[in-house]
């Protein structure tokens, strides 16, 4: 009945394009845009390039039991189909291409025996194709191309089947006698043989000649070789994602990019005379630097470097030192941390073996019962809270949308990495201004690690985290400050209260951002992402591993639909 088909919709709109289906609950589910309906209820849903993100789950699509075509194609949807869509027992054409949907293909597919037409094509599906779709009689069109299906092509024998492909999977060994009229070019990229294409080695042995034999042994170079430069790669990888582990080479600043021979540092006047040395009262000790960073310089030449304040935080005052004109560093000299010398080291060194692209790299600190401070690189753009909201007049240079989501998934990788270390590890204060940027826009989170040093550690948990990383994604899109000079914006409810007023969902965008023009659904899929992690049940907040493959989620949709225009305009012919 049209009542339950109507939930069954919303449930799937909540999870997965609450902010892209503007459908109205208090008309008919049939007026609602992609909607139709007959007199049983909703036979079809067409929402295909809409800008759907995240897992579709049982209990929304598996019970509209009259749809007879459902298309979701060109989406962000993934992770497995849901299996009730085989309650979906009339469904007729079932188009999820184009999306990055992975598990296996289900027994379940070949339980809707009244497909005619099913194209998964394009997204990651794995493991053998079932001979079970023997049982689509009905089919007329499959295609399963660009997938991670592996193993040999069963051999389907499906009568009506006319339109098939499943190039570009990992599929090995012969093409099947029922498929063997079908053209090569279902049949690409992959080690298979016979029918359309190279017969199979037993069938008709390939002739060698010596060049063909010459180039095996050119081929078994070129093998080794792809073999040595995918190692490389993947040293490269482990080496520069991985959250633990021995320090690089020090980059202190990202001023100028150059690094500084030692010699070129020590004893050397200070960079900018003008302003005032850092001057902290210390008593003899030495600076502990972490990791294998060269040490460029000492407690004295940090001391003596012409120092301005950054502003005032959580846990102290912060300050920018010059050591030189390309040696700059933030000192961030710590309040009310009273904790003995071992305990505190231990912390420290906790925090700094938490390396990662995405983080602040914490280089040295100094301890004494009187005085501490951590010596960080300096991130010469500022926090993102700056760039969003500093200096909004017309010399501002307004922080593009591409900038915007890239910073949003980095920062997240970042909080991802320190989740990643025990399952309560936590940061314990989110927020834009702790979102620091490198000359290149790379976003790296800050002060990780610093709220376990405070005295009062309540509420630090990764789904607070989450959820203040949610406030962050909704500022990136509104370009509101939740905080802003003493008054505070519960970011959530207005752009809950926004768009419940109805008034279209431009006036939540940054106006900074629908000035140039930028891609509405992208930022309505990561408003959506925003929404979903300031749930205010903790428990329905999702992971930071979720967060991250949303988001880029949202940046492979946006490619593929660059790609996309630009084959339609085609090559420009003279
Ligand atoms: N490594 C750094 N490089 C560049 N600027 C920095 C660095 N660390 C901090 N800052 C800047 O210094 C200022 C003060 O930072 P701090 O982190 O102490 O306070 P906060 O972020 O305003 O508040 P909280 O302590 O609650 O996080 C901020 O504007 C921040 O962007």
């Amino acid at each position: 009945d049209l009542a339950a088909d109507g939930s069954a919709l919303i449930a799937f709109r909540n999870a997965v394009g609450r902010m892209v289906l503007p459908w109205n609950t208090s008309l008919s589910p049939c007026k609602w845009k992609g909607v139709v309906c007959s007199s049983n209820g909703v036979t079809s849903l067409r929402l295909p390039g809409r800008g759907l993100i995240g897992q579709i789950p049982t209990g929304t699509l598996g019970n509209l039991s009259n749809l007879r075509s459902l298309s979701l194609r060109r989406n962000a949807l993934f992770g497995p189909l849901p299996s009730d869509l085989a309650r979906c027992t009339h469904l007729h054409f079932l188009y999820l291409n184009q999306n990055r949907f992975s598990g296996q293909i289900l027994p379940f597919i070949s339980s809707i025996t009244s497909l005619i037409r099913l194209n998964l094509a394009d997204n990651n599906f794995s493991g053998e194709i079932p001979l079970s779709l023997n049982n689509l009689t009905h089919l007329n069109l499959l295609y399963l191309e660009s997938n991670h299906f592996s193993g040999e092509m069963p051999n389907l024998d499906i009568p009506k089947l006319e339109h098939f492909n499943v190039s570009f999977n990992r599929l090995k060994g012969p093409v099947p006698e029922k498929l063997r009229g079908m053209p090569a070019s279902a049949f690409l990229g992959m080690s298979m043989c016979g029918g359309p294409l190279q017969p199979c080695l037993g069938e008709a042995p390939l002739k060698l000649t010596n060049s063909s034999s010459l180039a095996g042994g050119a081929i078994a170079g070129i093998a080794l070789g792809a073999f040595a430069l995918f190692v490389l790669v993947l040293t490269v990888l482990f080496l520069f994602f991985r959250c633990k582990g021995k320090a690089d080479e020090a980059n202190f600043t990202e001023t100028a990019g150059a690094k500084l021979p030692e010699s070129a540092i020590k004893g050397k006047e200070m960079a900018a005379a003008s302003a005032p040395p850092l001057g902290i009262a210390v008593s003899k000790k030495q600076l502990v630097f972490l990791g294998n960073a060269p040490r460029l310089f000492d407690l004295e030449d940090l001391l003596r470097s012409s120092a301005e304040v950054l502003g005032k935080g959580t846990y102290g005052i912060a300050y920018k030192a010059a050591l030189e004109e390309s040696l700059v560093v933030a000192v961030k000299r710590l309040k009310n941390v009273k904790m003995p010398e071992k305990e505190f080291a231990e912390k420290i060194k906790a925090i700094s073996a938490m390396e990662h692209p995405n983080l602040v790299p914490l280089r040295a600190y100094y301890y004494s019962r009187e005085e501490k401070f951590l010596v960080y690189d300096y991130m010469p753009l500022g926090s993102l809270s700056s760039l969003l909201h500093g200096n909004r007049g017309s010399s501002r240079t307004p922080l593009k949308w591409e900038t915007r989501i890239k910073i949003a998934l980095e920062a997240a990788r970042g909080i991802e990495c320190i989740h990643s270390t025990s399952p309560s590890a936590s940061h314990g204060n989110i927020k834009s201004s702790n979102i620091l940027i490198t000359s290149s826009y790379r976003a790296r989170v800050s002060e990780h690690g610093l709220s376990h040093l405070a005295p009062s550690s309540q509420n630090l948990t990764p789904e607070a985290d989450v959820y203040s990383f949610g406030v962050l994604l909704l500022e990136l899109v509104t370009g509101k400050a939740p905080a802003h000079g003493g008054r505070f914006v519960n970011l959530p409810r207005w752009v809950e209260e926004t768009l419940i007023r109805g008034e279209g969902t431009r006036e939540l965008f940054d106006e900074e951002l629908t000035r140039f023009r930028s891609p509405e659904e992208e930022m309505l899929m990561l408003l959506q992402v925003g929404l979903d992690c300031t749930s205010q049940n903790p428990d329905h907040r999702p992971e930071m591993s979720s967060v991250v493959a949303k988001i880029e989620e949202i940046r492979h949709w946006a490619a593929r639909k660059k790609d996309k225009l630009k084959e339609k305009e085609g090559p420009v012919v003279f």
